[in-house]
């Protein structure tokens, strides 16, 4: 363990990182932990920021975690820039930065499999099949490691936040997980590290994503058809510009199970498009 930046503390291994939080513990300290795959914007930075009033310390972890990713998706080219996040890191006020190798996390003879239904199913499983169940594991690996009181998530990656939240309810995982609300741009545009992707242009269309997203969710408050507001949600951004578009969907927002009608519970509306190479997602309260 050393520590570059200003007062930031370094973990690699599950060991170190739990020797830590245990020193912690035993000094009745709480603690927080911000899972990231690194590329740090201001998003992140406001998931620390949310820590830091959960907890006493912060451990935010950096891992681009190969098994979410298929083999013709952008692991190889996701952005790493782990010293420039090391030096947000310290400045944000979080305590221990924790980086393990992906042999760390996934050693020869990894066996284990999470398959899950519920809040997994549909939306971006349709997209991406892998996604969830590589998510699950290395989320699941993630806790267990860092044995942190909270845990922060955020809205913008909205199934993730329900998948996550039901499988430390069914595995037992003794982590409150907390939801962030999305941090945008002025324009209203979702932080994201794969906007570093967007040409000026590309960012333009990419930018009008949340306000159609806006005006589907006021129509389905209001009572149109959740069906026609979908299908036409998903034509304007054909017409905005978007390459297309893989789902509009209007869900409940907790189980993300599919509405015939709008409800009086809570409902969230989602959606993910493409333009060019750079997939886009975003949700919002309806
Ligand atoms: N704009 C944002 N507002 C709030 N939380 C965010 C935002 N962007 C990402 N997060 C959260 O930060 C955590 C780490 O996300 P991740 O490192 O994948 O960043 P990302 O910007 O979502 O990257 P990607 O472009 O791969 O989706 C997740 O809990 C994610 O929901
Ligand atoms: C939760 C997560 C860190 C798991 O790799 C990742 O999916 C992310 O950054 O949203
Ligand atoms: N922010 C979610 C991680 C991913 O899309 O792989």
């Amino acid at each position: 363990m050393d520590s570059a930046a200003p007062s930031l503390l370094r973990a690699a291994s599950p060991a170190d990182l739990r020797r830590v939080v245990a020193g912690w513990h035993a000094a009745a300290e709480t603690v927080a932990f911000v899972p990231t795959m690194g590329a740090l914007h201001d998003g992140h930075l406001r998931l620390v920021e949310q820590a830091r009033l959960e907890a006493r310390h912060v451990v935010t972890s950096i891992f681009v975690n190969p098994t979410q990713f298929a083999a013709h998706e952008d692991l190889g080219t996701y952005p790493r820039t782990l010293e420039r996040d090391a030096t947000l890191l310290a400045e944000a006020g979080c305590d221990l930065l924790y980086a393990p190798t992906a042999s760390t996390m996934y050693p020869a003879g990894f066996a284990t499999r999470i398959a899950m239904d519920g809040p997994a199913l549909g939306l971006e499983t349709d997209h991406r099949p892998h996604f969830f169940a590589g998510v699950a594991i290395v989320v699941a690996k993630l806790l267990n490691q860092a044995q942190a009181d909270v845990a922060l998530f955020g809205e913008k990656d909205y199934q993730q936040l329900r998948v996550i939240t039901r499988l430390v309810a069914d595995l037992d995982i003794p982590t409150r997980i907390v939801g962030v609300p999305t941090e945008r741009d002025g324009q209203g545009l979702a932080l994201s590290s794969r906007n570093a992707y967007l040409s000026e242009g590309e960012l333009d269309i990419a930018r009008r994503l949340n306000g159609r997203l806006a005006a589907a969710a006021a129509r389905v408050r209001a009572g149109d058809p959740i069906d026609a507001v979908e299908q036409e949600t998903g034509a304007a951004l054909l017409v905005d510009g978007f390459a297309s578009v893989d789902y509009v969907a209007v869900r409940d927002a907790e189980t993300l199970n599919p509405l015939k009608a709008a409800v009086d519970r809570p409902m969230r509306i989602l959606a993910a498009a493409w333009l060019g190479r750079t997939r886009l997602i975003d949700n919002m309260a309806a």
